[in-house]
């Protein structure tokens, strides 16, 4: 494939509400789109790394320069020979970097896709038309302002409710959510790293909850820890930091430190190892699902194809457009019964709204190949 050029453009969205995790709180997401211009197509992606590096060591302003000064001029050396397939392969010597390769990538393979007229759904094997929606809820300033917030979600048909924790925000939350909603509600925790080993005996007190599971709740870096934590507790513990590649997920599986895994693409490096995980871990008989980085339409349309594959058996972190904004970059996505659609126009299938996009750019880098 010949790319003509690739354009930088630097966005920002508010969000409709604070975003609270165990690493800080987000008012907007500001992102880096890659725009990947050829004789007959665009492909588009978004960098999932944020601002600050505080879910990963990756952060925006460092994504952009690895991109420009690092990882496009491997590409331009490609050449015509230039495929998605080939993108992992050529930007490897880059060590670390996954978010900033992975827009590269999902870029590339939208364009790729957008020539040949197939849709990121029948390129990755999606078996689904429509996949089931979780949702994220923060840490909020109450447990009665967190409540009005699960009720309006799950009036809205959400099919499983997250809640962030971190210390001193675990046990009476979980409590508060299972004594209003019930037990029958999907209900699941994501810690974010905000735990040691020597919580094992705290954490264990959510067992009695029946929670789906309990995401990272150790250091991203702790596979051994984790292994000894699921051996402490009853709650199925699922991976999200700790997974960069199918490599990690084969160890981590076998070491025992996880039973499920939080599949996000820009965490790996893309799509591509994201399917690799997806079946390394089907092949442990591992479910998955789809997590998310508050993704615009742009991002959320190729997650919402992957969660179409097989193994991704869980509700995702796939929520409506509306869960995070009042104006996406794309028509939004909305919920069908709890659902979203798998988009199935070729490539991510949903067009950059031109005007919206306008608005909201900052910057813009155009690099010419
Ligand atoms: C800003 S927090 C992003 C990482 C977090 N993502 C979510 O909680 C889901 C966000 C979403 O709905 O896209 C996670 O650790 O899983
Ligand atoms: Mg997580």
């Amino acid at each position: 494939m010949r790319i003509e050029n690739i354009e930088l453009r630097r966005v920002t969205l508010p969000l409709v509400t604070p975003f609270r995790t165990s690493f800080g709180t987000a008012n907007e997401r500001e992102t880096t789109l890659v725009r990947v211009v050829t004789a007959n197509a665009e492909g588009w992606a978004e960098c999932a790394a944020e601002p600050d590096p505080l879910y990963s060591s990756e952060f925006l302003d460092g994504a952009d320069l690895v991109i420009r000064d690092h990882l496009i001029p491997r590409l331009q050396a490609l050449g015509d020979r230039l495929t998605a397939e080939h993108v992992a392969t050529a930007l490897a010597p880059v060590k670390g970097h996954p978010m900033s390769k992975a827009v590269l990538e999902t870029a590339i393979l939208d364009a790729q896709l957008k020539e040949t007229g197939v849709s990121f759904g029948g390129y990755l094997g999606a078996v689904h038309e429509l996949v089931p929606a979780g949702v994220s809820v923060g840490i909020m300033d109450s447990i009665d302002e967190m409540l009005d917030a699960v009720e309006e979600y799950l009036a809205e048909g959400y099919l499983r409710i997250k809640l962030k924790i971190e210390p001193g925000w675990d046990l009476v939350p979980v409590r508060a959510v299972r004594e209003r909603f019930g037990d029958d509600i999907l209900l699941q925790v994501d810690a974010n790293t905000a735990y040691t080993l020597a919580d094992a005996r705290h954490l264990a007190r959510l067992d009695p909850f029946d929670l789906l599971l309990m995401e990272q709740p150790l250091k991203e870096d702790d596979i051994l820890g984790h292994a000894a934590l699921a051996r402490l507790i009853t709650t199925p513990i699922c991976l999200d930091e700790s997974i960069e590649s199918a490599r990690d997920a084969a160890a981590a599986i076998s070491l025992g430190a996880c039973s499920i895994i939080n599949v996000k693409p820009a965490r790996v490096g893309g799509y591509l190892e994201a399917r690799r995980i997806h079946d390394v871990a089907a092949a442990h008989g591992v479910p998955v699902w789809c997590g998310g980085m508050l993704e615009t339409g742009i991002g959320r349309a190729a997650n919402v194809a992957l969660a179409g594959l097989p193994n991704f058996v869980l509700p995702g972190d796939t929520s409506a457009s509306s869960r995070y904004y009042e104006q996406d970059l794309t028509e939004p996505f909305v919920l069908e019964n709890g659902h979203l659609r798998v988009p199935t126009g070729p490539g991510i299938g949903v067009d950059v709204l031109p005007d919206v996009l306008a608005d909201l750019t900052s910057s813009t880098t155009n690099i010419t190949f």
